[in-house]
């Protein structure tokens, strides 16, 4: 006897209260030492055929599906609406794909042939959707090839804009995600759904995957009733699935817009290469609060497989490359901002650096000479120096490098090293300990200075520095699976670009892209992917293509408002999130985001405004995080882009790269919101909000 659960029954799960979670949980654990049901009180749902209702407790049941060898448990609920919701459907084989599928029955009595049913987003508004019937013209072939059932083939094609969100909410989400596509412009070819060979289990096809688990163990299953909202942990889009189990012939790299699942295909491809015999995985990404986001996620999944929990290490990269420098070069003194200063003063003190002011010197000291790690004057005088605006001739370079030869000295009398230092010292004993290795063996082993772990996994990337991404290229190169990472060029905010491939990085011909967003509503999402190009090219030409992304649900469109002064921006935020919580939004679901510290008082205020306890982020700090509802503001023309960013920067494309990363954090703040978002400063606004305006 098999036993399955569906993402059905963990979404009901997730809205019970902790009292009935416990119930459940018990009887379901019940239900795995059992499959048969025996142990509990199980009724034949009459107008369901194969569903049956297990009594947990005296208002809640569970809702069994059974056939054969299986027990599919298909959701949970109190006992009319259990009763209700079983009644309502069918499962069975797609016909033309294979896959299994609940089939919600298409009822017409109602006064809407689609009247929306209860469902696990709210659905506030229309998604903005061609006029009229958008896929009245599609014939049944093409709907049954992209998972439609045969049932709501008319259905389909007579939904109107008014009725589609209830359609989404209750096809299959494979159908769903297509004809969302579809009605905003994608191609149905790109859909097309694969088609099992006859025969094959309903249960294997990709599809059905994405909504139903076989339970192998009890250990896994108590893990998904603990963390029933995690539906990330189990419930994994077919594409993601691919991707985590994928063999690369070399380092890949996985994107897609914010919040199309990059961190979880990261996190289960971690887990999915811990399972290699000998393996040992590194999952990290740029910064301290990323990784322990990371890590919080890692532990939801090791609950279920907590042998794997021993296998990989969650850490931000510049504490593992501290802690590896330590054992192999004995401690480590990082130089601050203030040693680089007073090394650079007692240059200039010295004759060093003719004609450059301090400031000068500190910044292309950190932007261009430590960054790059330029050894020598000759070196210095080809570097190209991006993101720097004064143009400096062979003298000034000349008198410059005086100065940064000093500094270097300087700091290593003092025992201090960068953190360019420490990548770049790591990445010459893993290729020098490579290359001892091969002589010595005739071929490439790790060396006595090997990376110490099998995998990297990296989370983010598109922000690595430059000494950051060739450590990492000397750190993958032992094999072809070694080095994956995701990120997302259009959220890159820190660095300017720069090429990965000539650095030693070269993910050409293995990158893909990920289309299905999770986290923000269609609105939201439509409106941010305004802000940036529909494909971004990378350095070396690898191209991210965001067309064809859909989200999985809908919400109210975003509103963007610009105010004369800042009391009535203030106002106008406060009332705003009073009105969120008011409608049942928690106040830790609620963010407010501004550009930096300067912006942070009227944050405060719109807090004061408001009377609740929400967060308040300046946007760098925001990466990673999501909440229900957002609201941006102090958008105001000389907030952002920030005028002191680019104010140092002279050379056009330069200007361009800094000015493409200020548009970014404005990507960045909006997709933090999932239903919500209002994006405010004083008229007449960031020049970025001119891509977004859908109303004043
Ligand atoms: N298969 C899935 N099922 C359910 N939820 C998912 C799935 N994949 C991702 N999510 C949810 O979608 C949200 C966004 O996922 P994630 O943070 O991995 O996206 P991302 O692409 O890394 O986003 P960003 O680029 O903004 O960092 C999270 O709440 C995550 O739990």
């Amino acid at each position: 006897m098999t036993l399955l659960y569906a993402s059905t029954f963990t979404k009901a799960l997730g809205r019970l209260s902790a009292a009935e979670q416990k119930q459940v949980k018990i009887a379901t654990v019940d239900l795995a030492l059992d499959p048969t049901g025996n142990g509990l009180q199980l009724h034949r749902v009459e107008a369901a055929p194969g569903f049956w209702t297990a009594r947990v407790s005296q208002d809640i049941r569970l809702v069994l599906h059974r056939d054969g060898g299986r027990t599919l448990i298909a959701y949970v609920d109190h006992h009319d609406e259990a009763y209700r919701w079983a009644s309502r459907r069918r499962l069975v084989p797609h016909e033309r794909t294979g896959a299994m599928q609940f089939v919600e029955i298409v009822e017409r009595t109602e006064e809407s042939p689609l009247a929306p049913l209860r469902t696990d987003r709210p659905q506030e508004a229309a998604a903005a959707l061609p006029p009229g019937r958008p896929f009245a013209v599609l014939t049944d072939d093409q709907l049954l090839d992209i998972g439609v059932p045969r049932d709501w083939l008319d259905a389909v094609r007579a939904a109107d804009t008014a009725s589609v969100d209830g359609l989404f909410a209750r096809l299959p989400d494979e159908a769903a995600e297509a004809l969302l596509d579809i009605a905003t412009g994608g191609r149905l070819e790109d859909h097309i759904a694969v088609r099992a060979p006859v025969g094959a289990d309903p249960y294997a096809h990709p599809d059905a995957q994405r909504r139903f688990r076989i339970v192998e163990g009890l250990e896994e299953l108590k893990a998904a009733l603990d963390a029933p909202f995690a539906q990330w942990a189990v419930f994994l889009h077919p594409t993601q699935r691919a991707l985590v189990g994928k063999a690369w012939n070399g380092p890949a790299r996985i994107s897609g817009s914010a919040g199309t699942g990059k961190t979880i295909v990261a996190l289960h491809r971690a887990l999915h290469l811990a399972r290699q015999p000998g393996a040992h995985v590194l999952l990290t990404s740029f910064s301290q609060s990323l990784a322990e986001a990371l890590q919080r996620k890692v532990d939801v999944l090791a609950d279920a497989a907590p042998e794997l929990r021993g296998r990989v290490t969650v850490r931000a990269l510049d504490p593992v490359a501290l802690a590896l420098f330590e054992t192999w070069s004995g401690p480590a003194r990082i130089a601050s901002r203030d040693d680089v200063r007073m090394a650079v003063d007692a240059a200039r003190k010295a004759g060093h650096g003719d004609g450059h002011s301090a400031a000068f010197l500190i910044e292309e000291w950190e932007d261009v000479v430590d960054a790059w790690q330029i050894g020598d004057a000759a070196g210095y005088a080809l570097v190209p120096r991006p993101g720097r605006k004064t143009r400096l001739g062979l003298k000034q370079r000349e008198a410059a490098w005086t100065a940064f030869a000093f500094v270097r000295e300087h700091l290593a009398r003092a025992g201090l090293v960068t953190w360019p230092d420490i990548y770049a010292r790591l990445t010459r004993q893993l290729l020098e300990g490579e290359a001892r290795e091969e002589r010595a063996f005739g071929e490439r082993a790790f060396g006595e200075r090997a990376f110490p772990c099998t995998h990297l996994v990296v989370d983010e990337a598109q922000d690595l520095s430059v000494a950051q991404v060739r450590f990492l290229a000397a750190a993958g190169r032992a094999r072809p699976d070694a080095l994956f990472l995701t990120g997302d060029l259009g959220q890159r905010i820190f660095k300017l670009p720069f090429s990965w491939a000539k650095l030693g990085l070269d993910i050409r011909g293995r990158s893909q892209v990920l289309k299905v967003c999770y986290r923000t509503s269609h609105q939201i999402r439509s409106l941010a992917d305004r802000l940036l190009m529909s494909t971004l090219i990378d350095q070396d030409g690898v191209s991210e293509s965001r067309r064809g992304t859909v989200s999985v649900f809908d919400g109210p469109e975003p509103i963007v408002r610009l105010f004369n002064d800042v009391a009535g921006e203030v106002a106008a935020v406060g009332t705003w999130i009073r009105d969120g919580v008011a409608g049942g939004i928690k106040a830790e679901e609620l963010a407010i985001l501004v550009r930096g510290a300067g912006q942070l008082a009227r944050a405060e205020a719109a807090r004061r405004a408001a009377g609740a306890e929400v967060a308040i982020l300046a946007m760098h700090d925001a990466k990673g995080l999501e909440f229900r509802a957002v609201a941006v503001m102090a958008l105001d023309e000389d907030v952002l882009p920030d005028p002191q960013r680019l104010k140092d920067v002279g050379d056009m494309a330069d200007l361009e790269a800094i000015q493409e990363a200020e548009r970014h954090l404005l990507y960045v703040a909006a997709t933090r919101a999932r239903d919500r978002l209002l994006l405010s400063g004083l008229a007449p606004g960031s020049e970025f909000l001119d891509d977004v305006r859908v109303s004043m």
